[in-house]
């Protein structure tokens, strides 16, 4: 076949043509990707000499990729073209005589295939973080966290109107451009700790498809690092700041806070904000300038609240696979007197004592009843200084208190910060934006 190769290369004068990952700006080349998309999504893939099998989305999904160096055939319009995968950069070898009658619409084939492919949901999403020794650069590993708006306990009336909002979002792009808006939404998601929201983050990706960038503002060293890092992003995705109020409250920090303000405006023009969903994650946000959050930089606030017993038969039903119990008008008057822990405490008791759903809710109600007199004492009241928590002295649940570390390990893809500040308890979506109208 390669005999056969070149002996035909003989024959015919070719052109190349290079589409590199990063254009001269070191901006992401979005063609880039579509072209990765549109060759790994090639039956030829298989027929390559060389290519990587690497694991897919779904468990047990095993892809093909296009090793270096390598090369692929396809086929278009009785044109057979040809591409290599340089690292960073792919290759296409087309034929002259070809080129005009084919390179157009091979170029819109290429965009409707990725499209669509990205439409169906089928691309692997990936997580992208800043790393500490290369100020402006991000790495990516794939992004599997399960979360999905089913698993997050929340008020189902709050959890529709999110969901419902990020639908019209992405059918909103006309609507957006028509208003000379950037096409973006931002999400400011604040609540205790433990109380859902790293996972819904990873549940609006899950739901949008779209891949999530991470920053982490303590590896910046400037604004102008911020922006450049901001510029890479990828549009279908959701750009996070976790834990924002922490950052602004400490004074060493590098990052001024109008670099800040910019990078919330997404001022950069639309092409570096498109198609974008921000996330910014706080504790509370009563110490935060209200500027910072107006309207318009900030289109949709939701609280999440510690657990009430909504919540809690929420996590019961999906943690125990139980919907009703002898025990729940107990835990339910427990509730109403005003105890309360966070989702994720609540949720380890049940995971610890996963076999026996009595035993479960009992252990729940004995922290409850320990813990949960406005969070003073016991497992809320244990931190150290260092965020790190003692173990308990009590025999309550004492193998729980030894799993709440082991399943932050598990669970997380995002770093759980162990700061709690108690906050009150009415979840919101603020009332006039743009697309709530709509
Ligand atoms: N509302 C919830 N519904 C279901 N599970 C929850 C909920 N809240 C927390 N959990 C569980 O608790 C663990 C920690 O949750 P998560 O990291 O999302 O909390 P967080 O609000 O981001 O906390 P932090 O402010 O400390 O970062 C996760 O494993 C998650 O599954
Ligand atoms: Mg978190």
């Amino acid at each position: 076949k390669k005999l056969w190769r070149r002996i035909e290369d003989w024959f015919h004068v070719y052109q190349f043509f290079k589409v590199p990952e990063l254009n001269d700006t070191t901006q992401h080349n979005h063609l880039y990707r579509k072209v990765s998309l549109y060759l790994h999504s090639l039956p030829s893939i298989e027929d390559s000499d060389f290519a990587n099998l690497i694991t897919g989305k779904k468990q047990n999904d095993i892809v093909l990729c296009l090793g270096p160096n390598q090369t692929i055939e396809d086929h278009f319009l009785g044109a057979t073209l040809f591409w290599f995968n340089q690292t960073g950069t792919f290759l296409l070898k087309i034929r002259k005589v070809d080129k005009r009658r084919i390179l157009r619409p091979y170029l819109q084939h290429i965009h409707a295939v990725a499209d669509e492919i990205d439409q169906r949901g089928k691309r692997d999403l990936l997580l992208f973080m800043n790393i500490a020794d290369d100020f402006r650069r991000w790495r990516s590993v794939p992004f599997t966290h399960p979360s999905t708006f089913d698993t997050v306990a929340m008020e189902p009336d709050l959890k529709s109107k999110v969901k419902s909002d990020l639908e019209s979002f992405l059918r909103a792009k006309q609507y957006y451009h028509r208003l000379g808006r950037v096409w973006k939404r931002s999400f400011l998601l604040y609540g205790p700790s433990g109380t859902g929201k790293s996972s819904f983050v990873a549940a609006m990706a899950n739901f949008l498809s779209y891949d999530v960038y991470d920053i982490d503002l303590c590896k910046i060293s400037s604004d102008s690092d911020l922006k450049s890092l901001l510029l890479q992003t990828t549009p279908k995705s959701v750009v996070v700041i976790e834990d924002l109020d922490r950052f602004l409250a400490e004074k060493t920090a590098r990052i001024s806070a109008s670099g800040i303000l910019n990078f919330m405006d997404a001022l950069l023009t639309s092409c570096c904000a498109e198609e974008r969903v921000m996330v910014f994650t706080m504790n509370t946000k009563e110490h935060v300038d209200p500027n910072l959050l107006r309207p318009g930089r900030v289109d949709v606030h939701i609280h999440f609240p510690l657990c009430d017993f909504s919540a809690f038969k929420t996590l019961a039903s999906s943690y125990l696979g139980v919907k009703e119990h002898k025990l729940f008008p107990q835990v339910q008057e427990i509730f109403q007197n005003g105890a309360s822990l966070s989702p994720a405490e609540i949720g380890e008791l049940m995971i610890a004592n996963r076999n026996s759903p009595s035993r479960a809710i009992k252990s729940v109600i004995t922290a409850l009843q320990t813990d949960g007199d406005g969070r003073g004492c016991g497992l809320i009241g244990r931190q150290t200084e260092d965020d790190e928590m003692d173990e308990p002295d009590g025999v309550v649940c004492g193998e729980t208190f030894h799993t709440v570390k082991d399943l932050r390990k598990l669970y997380g893809f995002f770093s759980f910060r162990v700061t709690r500040r108690s906050s009150s308890s009415n979840a919101s979506l603020p009332p006039a934006s743009p697309l709530e109208k709509e």
